[in-house]
């Protein structure tokens, strides 16, 4: 399951599907594993991934939910978890049998021959049939127990109805397989000496290697085949049965069940065929009674019935085999590339409504000598910083820098070839008061609605965004959820407003935040804003503004002031900032910056995104950071953030400036 992030991170383009042929866990039992994140994020690095049933499937996305923050959409029949700026695809599709192999083995002259000893060694008795593995998982005492409780409650079956049981040898040894298997010797001992009589053993274990023709004899001449297994992630027995009492298509002559077909199944709720058959007896293996009901029920209902249940499931099993399996896996894969592939290419995501850009082919870790020696050669660079998930963890409780990272930045900021800027959807006093230290720092604040290029500088308001009436709307929604889910709480910045979930119920806290997300969109409608999740919050702000777009004017106005970047690192941990990503791999194409200059865009945790470097942690980043600022020569030391703010003084860069009294970003 961890494969693909190996995949991942060596060929990024590489099309990945997996599907998963065993049960996924419910999240209560799921997030006892200590990797339990690392695999998640693993499998996320997909493109599709797939499961027999939908609880596997709603077990996967609950966990992705309570462990990683991230919500599931379904959109047009399809689910996708968008995780890093791709949507990822999640199949649910149940696997089938070889039709053909089946048919070859129906047709073999040798199993007539085995078939009529069968006839004829329970002539006259009513076969109930179970084929396992002898494990833990596959239930086989519980099903001699219900047997045995049928027998008793059902007196009418005793001398007529035979349980065979295939026990296929153990592959596995230990002490709970002993264990078990000493309970089944037991069982059969018991059942057989209570209710055996001369020529009758009510039950016929079979725990030595039957050859695969041999068990189509016994599936033919089975009036119902049982399987009581307590966790299987398919199990293909009772497909293989209904295809065996249909017998081989043109072969009547030969067919060995006689007059209309029929089969019937007693199926364990926890087998992931058995939501797929509907017509089947579904029982609680656990509970002995309600099992053994379900077998009696099965071999007395009216022969007409069976027959109906019989060809419902021969419908459905011999249309959706493994080749229909294969072919629908392959097709959604395709489908998920496609899409992926698209927004790589032509940066327009058709899918789930969202653009993204360009994906490296290779993700790598951002190596820490190369940028070194990038930063050495450069005259002119722009280091672009989020601050949530990339300067302090994401879940550390005291937020404000500390000492080694302002130390660093001060460091940074004192070259003169250097623009340091924080990118970071935080307030702009919280931002101010906290790096008040660091007089040559730019902060570009609630996303880049506030900026100024230096702490002495004014701030500077986009002016794209001059109507908050919208506010009063979100508001009152925002309220009502926060009443109804403790721990909540909205935020109000003077651009934005953010409802938070971090400390309600996991689970809870993400259902609210996804009926949150759907409703302030459908209130908020035709208003000038954008409405969006991230970690932990749903947030609405202005249209135009974003990382990516403040990214892109911090650049421009370089260029503007004759200071063009010729090296650029942007760093940021979250959805917000694969906007700045997404942009700036655009800007180093429209020629914005010098010709050859090394972008180091980079994301805070492995994972798919536009970025191609990506560092662990904020560790990293730190350590990172400092060997810059080793790297950083004092004696160039003058206020670079105050000249280009002077220099870049007339520079346009709203769109509807001329109407406003705010100073344009990059003006001083
Ligand atoms: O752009 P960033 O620097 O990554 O900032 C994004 C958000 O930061 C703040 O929220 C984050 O911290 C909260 C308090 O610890 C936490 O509850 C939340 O889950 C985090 O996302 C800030 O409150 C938001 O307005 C920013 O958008």
């Amino acid at each position: 399951m961890v494969l693909p992030t190996f995949l991942r991170r060596r060929f990024n383009r590489l099309r990945i599907g997996f599907f998963l042929h065993s049960p996924f866990p419910s999240s209560e039992i799921y997030r006892t594993l200590p990797v339990r994140e690392e695999i998640l994020k693993a499998l996320l690095n997909c493109d599709l991934i797939g499961f027999h049933t939908f609880d596997y499937a709603r077990h996967f996305l609950s966990c992705c939910s309570r462990m990683l923050g991230i919500e599931y959409q379904s959109k047009r029949g399809y689910i996708g978890l968008d995780y890093f700026g791709r949507t990822v695809g999640i199949k649910i599709m149940p696997v089938g049998i070889h039709m053909g192999q089946l048919q070859s083995g129906l047709r073999l002259p040798d199993r007539e021959w085995r078939l009529s000893e069968l006839q004829q060694q329970f002539e006259g008795k009513t076969v109930l049939l179970g084929v396992d593995d002898m494990d833990i998982f596959k239930g086989i005492n519980l099903k001699l127990l219900a047997f045995e409780n049928m027998l008793r409650t059902h007196p009418k079956w005793q001398g007529r109805a035979v349980l065979v049981q295939i026990a296929n040898p153990a592959r596995g040894k230990g002490k709970d397989l002993e264990t078990i298997q000493a309970e089944i010797e037991e069982s059969c001992r018991r059942i057989n000496g209570d209710f055996g009589q001369s020529g009758y053993s009510p039950v016929v274990f079979i725990d030595r290697d039957v050859s695969s023709v041999e068990k189509i004899a016994y599936y033919t001449i089975a009036e119902c085949v049982v399987v009581t297994a307590v966790r299987d992630g398919m199990n293909l027995t009772p497909y293989e049965y209904i295809v065996c009492r249909q017998g081989a298509p043109g072969s009547e002559s030969t067919s060995e069940v006689s007059g209309p077909k029929k089969s019937m199944l007693v199926v364990s709720e926890f087998i992931g065929c058995s939501p797929s058959l509907s017509g089947a007896i579904r029982v609680n293996p656990w509970n002995i009674e309600a099992t053994a009901e379900g077998m009696n029920e099965a071999i007395s209902m009216p022969e007409q019935e069976k027959q109906l249940r019989h060809e419902k499931h021969y419908r459905y099993v011999s249309s959706h085999d493994v080749a229909y399996w294969s072919r629908s896996f392959t097709q959604d894969l395709e489908r998920a590339c496609k899409d992926h592939f698209r927004r790589t290419c032509w940066g327009i995501g058709l899918g789930f409504g969202f653009r993204v850009v360009a994906l490296d082919p290779h993700f790598t870790k951002l190596n820490i000598d190369s940028i070194v020696n990038a930063y050495e050669i450069s005259e002119s660079r722009a280091i672009l910083l989020d601050y949530d998930g990339t300067l302090v963890p994401q879940t550390s409780i005291n937020k404000p820098p500390s000492p080694e990272v302002v130390s660093t930045i001060n460091t940074l900021c004192s070259d003169r070839r250097n623009i340091v800027f924080l990118v970071s959807g935080r307030d702009k006093d919280t931002l101010g008061e906290w790096f008040a230290s660091c007089p040559k720092l730019g902060i570009a604040a609630e996303h880049g609605y506030f900026l100024r290029w230096s702490r002495d500088e004014e701030w500077q308001t986009c002016t794209q965004a001059l109507d908050f009436g919208w506010m009063e709307m979100a508001k009152p929604v925002m309220n009502l959820y926060t009443e109804a889910t403790d721990g909540s709480s909205i935020e109000t910045k003077e651009s934005a407003l953010v409802w938070h979930h971090q400390d309600a119920d996991p689970g809870f806290g993400s259902s609210q935040a996804k009926e949150l997300l759907d409703h302030l969109e459908s209130v908020l409608a035709n208003e000038p804003v954008t409405v969006k999740s991230g970690q932990f919050i749903v947030e609405v702000k202005p249209q135009g503004v974003s990382k990516g777009v403040v990214a892109e004017r911090i650049l421009a106005s370089m260029k503007e002031g004759g200071k063009q970047a010729d090296f650029v690192l942007c760093i940021g941990d979250d959805r917000s900032d694969e906007d700045m990503f997404e942009n700036i791999a655009d800007i180093m194409k429209r020629n914005m910056v010098a010709p050859r200059t090394p972008l180091f865009a980079c994301t805070v945790g492995q994972k798919p995104s536009k970025a191609k470097f990506y560092l662990d942690d904020t560790f990293e980043v730190v350590t990172m950071l400092s060997a810059l600022a080793d790297a950083t020569e004092p004696e160039l030391e003058t206020d670079s953030a105050d000249e280009l703010a002077a220099s870049t003084s007339s520079l346009d860069i709203g769109d509807e400036q001329s109407e406003s009294t705010d100073r344009p970003i990059g003006g001083s």
